[in-house]
């Protein structure tokens, strides 16, 4: 029988683009295996998949994907789309032990690889006898943050919203509980009864794959592999086989070239700042205006991505949002007075394609981990200003830690003024300090490259993760 390798990503664009490419990657290196990938439909709008399902489809004939059913989900209190991702994962179970049991009357299932929010999907692997592992789509840091969660939560009694302390995690700097993932905050939230239970079944599953790098957070994989973060028993294998990005797309010669590259074509090499928010990203017109002032102050060169305000109180873009108005959205004039050095793109621009641009200097990011990788393997330092999910502990460890980001500052209400946009963003472009962090990522880009070459921490892991199953 042929064998398969069965990944269950979280069905958000973000985290399926990287476990498809985790998936790619196996199939480079072992290319008799096949790959089937569960598909869960979306509690909410997390980025339309289908065209991106095709298109990998087509290309890569050992890759499968398979739809599960839609369910209704019951309704909750919980104010954190999060709960949304874990309930219907959750209540996807059946089906998924319905799958596997199929799939294993025709394949020899080596391996179910889960996104952590489809942390209830180990026991079926268990039931079914299939090693289980998961994938973690963030950061090592992040990893030990979650795995370190239960030690945590048996050690007070108190939400992190209460504590106001700064928590001691094996690896990381000190984080602040205010910058703990918001859904993490209140633990009487169902959100965070979610993270705790995908905690505890990390802890106990055949592996953790990270797609990170050892050279970019030392002491975070060092405290994991070493057991600190599951001081009560044992820690699973942890295989850092990043960073895993989704390829840059080749452009067929017929197909028009977007706007923003060919302006970046116009731009002095490395004059350019980046600023793009992830895949859910969204501020409100007041914030939206406050950035066009702070970047006007600035004199700095930009490439802006700007999307409509949210229009529900998440702020995030949790419904298909129409492009914005940019002339009602940003102060009067702004188009026009940074015209000869300023490009604003309605909602999305093409991400990858623009940092490895040799225009672009800099990037405002959201932290999100599938963006601060692609910028380290575009080797653009970042500025960091987290929105949601765990990007404000990402800005404490890409400032602090890995030294690769400055930080935005917020007030108090989470509001960033203009003043500080322009100068954090002129920091970055144009002082000694960006000039550090700019050569530190430099550095992190080289280090990248040979994590994933010939005999490279990277390269080595995956050879590991899969000889890891084969033995099972
Ligand atoms: O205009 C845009 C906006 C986004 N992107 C791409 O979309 C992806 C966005 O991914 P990421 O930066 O990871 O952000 P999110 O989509 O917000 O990712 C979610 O998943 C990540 C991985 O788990 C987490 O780190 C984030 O906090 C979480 O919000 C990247 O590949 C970008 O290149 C574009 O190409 N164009």
């Amino acid at each position: 029988m042929a064998e398969a390798i069965v990944l269950y990503p979280t069905p958000a664009i973000g985290h399926m683009i990287s476990m498809v490419e985790l998936g790619k990657l196996i199939l480079t290196r072992h290319p008799s295996h096949t790959v089937h990938i569960l598909v869960a439909p979306q509690p909410y709008n997390a980025g339309a998949t289908a065209p991106y399902i095709a298109s990998v489809s087509a290309s890569n004939p050992s890759i499968t994907f398979h739809n599960l059913p839609n369910i209704t989900l019951p309704p909750t209190a919980s104010p954190h789309h999060e709960t949304l991702t874990f309930e219907l994962l959750r209540l996807n179970n059946s089906n998924v032990h319905q799958f596997l049991l199929s799939l294993s009357e025709r394949y020899n299932i080596k391996v179910l690889i889960m996104d952590f929010f489809c942390s209830h999907a180990l026991s079926v692997a268990v039931d079914l006898n299939i090693p289980g592992y998961y994938y973690f789509t963030s950061a090592a840091g992040s990893l030990a943050s979650f795995l370190y969660l239960r030690i945590i939560h048996k050690n007070t009694t108190k939400s992190f919203k209460d504590l106001n302390a700064l928590l001691d995690i094996p690896g990381l700097p000190p984080i602040s509980t205010s910058d703990m993932p918001k859904p993490l905050l209140d633990r009487c939230d169902k959100a965070y009864e979610c993270f705790l239970d995908c905690s505890n079944s990390m802890a106990k599953s055949a592996g953790i794959v990270v797609n990170s790098f050892e050279s970019l957070e030392p002491r975070a994989v060092k405290a994991i592999s070493d057991g600190l973060c599951v001081p009560d028993g044992p820690t699973p294998p942890l295989y850092c086989i990043g960073p895993l990005i989704a390829a840059t797309e080749k452009r067929s010669g017929g197909e028009a070239v977007p706007e923003c590259l060919t302006w970046l074509d116009t731009q002095p090499s490395q004059s350019v700042i980046f600023l793009c928010f992830g895949s859910l990203g969204l501020f409100s017109m007041e914030q939206l205006k406050e950035i066009a002032t702070g970047l006007e102050k600035s004199g700095q060169r930009f490439l802006w991505v700007v999307r409509n305000p949210p229009t529900q109180s998440h702020g995030l873009a949790v419904s298909a949002q129409p492009d914005p108005d940019l002339d009602s959205l940003l102060p009067e004039g702004f188009l026009d007075r940074t015209k000869e050095r300023g490009l604003v793109v309605k909602s999305w621009a093409p991400q990858l394609a623009v940092l490895n641009h040799k225009s672009v200097g800099g990037f405002v990011t959201h932290c999100g981990w599938n963006s601060v990788l692609e910028s380290v393997c575009a080797g653009v330092p970042m500025v960091a200003w987290p929105l949601y999910a765990e990007q404000r502990s990402n800005r404490v460890m890409l400032v602090q830690e890995m030294r690769i980001a400055l930080p935005m500052k917020e007030l108090e209400d989470g509001f960033v003024s203009a003043v500080e946009v322009e100068n954090r963003v002129r920091d970055l472009m144009d002082s000694e300090e960006g000039k550090s962090i700019r050569q530190r990522t430099l550095a992190m880009k080289f280090e990248a490259e040979a994590a994933l070459g010939e005999g490279g921490s990277s390269r080595v892991a995956l050879a590991k993760l899969v000889e890891s199953w084969q033995k099972c």
